[in-house]
């Protein structure tokens, strides 16, 4: 019998930043089973079909990843890479989460024309963003300021920038770094004035949970402190039955068995701002916990008023 040369199709979006996470994932998977054969399978999906409308009235939901997950569950692909503040908490059935990788830095950043930070930036400036997150952030710090929506890759944001249509944009540092454009940023965000998404700078590896041979050699890039600090974040999202499309934010960390997780709510016009921290060994109990505070504080009266906006 010759030695058994198998091929992984590996599904990723189109996107440069999707083709970049998904090349790191799979030279890391690679030193595992060099004589496997590797090859990139481009899909394009809804959410970068249709770029002439604002995500959250789409229902951004999974807008990134269904495509890729019916590849996947149909065996066109044999593992798919996404970020994961991109996937929704609801996954089909047959299909598990097999790592998530060592997180990047999670912090947005502020990029701006003329190189004023957040707090410096003239009354009246216009900061494009299309995250209902961010704006929330950005208007509760500076209501001066004007947000509107801008859609498209991290190229075409910043291009848009340069245009001179915004006179700031926020992106996420992690992907900027992973696409070598970490010298266009003016201000990395700290965390007090801009929690990010959930997940945010990490990505996921997806497979069918019955494929053995593959979920075994997925496991093995699995970084169990991202992962801990993740399964926190998403159990604190998931409590609000939301995705990246609601303004909540959240960030965990992880020392030794602990979890620190800071969870926030806002009103889109970052009137009211909801905030607070929980922390134990318990990931996914530490997120429910900061939902209910966040509850108690009233943030279902924020984002019922949220939902019935986006679905109008
Ligand atoms: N929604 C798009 C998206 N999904 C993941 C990232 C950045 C990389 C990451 O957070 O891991 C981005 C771009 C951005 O928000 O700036």
């Amino acid at each position: 019998m010759g030695k058994s040369v198998k091929t992984v199709s590996v599904g990723t979006r189109q996107s440069a930043l999707a083709q970049t996470q998904t090349r790191w994932v799979m030279d890391r998977l690679r030193e595992f089973q060099p004589d496997w054969e590797w090859r990139m399978e481009k899909i394009l999906t809804k959410g970068d079909r249709i770029l002439d409308v604002t995500l959250s009235k789409i229902g951004g939901k999974g807008l990134f990843i269904k495509e890729i997950e019916r590849a996947l569950l149909e065996g066109r692909i044999d593992l798919a890479v996404h970020s994961m503040k991109d996937l929704p908490a609801e996954m089909p059935e047959g299909l598990v989460v097999a790592a998530v990788t060592p997180r990047e830095d999670p912090r947005d950043c502020l990029i701006s024309r003329t190189g004023a930070g957040l707090d410096e930036l003239p009354a009246g400036s216009v900061v494009g963003t299309s995250s209902l997150r961010r704006q929330a952030q950005i208007l509760a710090r500076r209501p001066d300021l004007e947000v509107k929506p801008v859609r498209g890759n991290v190229d075409t944001r910043l291009r848009k920038l340069e245009e001179g249509r915004f006179d700031a944009v926020v992106l996420a540092r992690a992907g900027l770094s992973r696409l070598g454009l970490e010298d266009q940023i003016t201000e990395v965000l700290s965390f007090d004035k801009m929690l990010p998404a959930v997940g945010q700078g990490a990505l996921a590896v997806q497979c069918r949970g019955e494929d053995a041979s593959v979920l075994r050699l997925i496991r093995k890039i699995n970084d169990p402190h991202a992962e801990k600090a993740v399964r926190a974040e998403r159990a604190f999202l998931h409590a609000f039955e939301g995705g990246c499309h609601l303004p909540v934010a959240a960030y965990a960390q992880v020392e030794g068995e602990k979890v620190c997780l800071d969870g926030l709510v806002a009103s889109p016009d970052g009137r009211r701002v909801l905030r607070d921290r929980e922390e134990g060994n318990d990931a996914e109990a530490v997120g429910r916990r900061l939902a209910e505070k966040l509850l108690r504080l009233g943030a279902e009266e924020i984002l019922s008023a949220v939902r019935a906006e986006v679905e109008r």
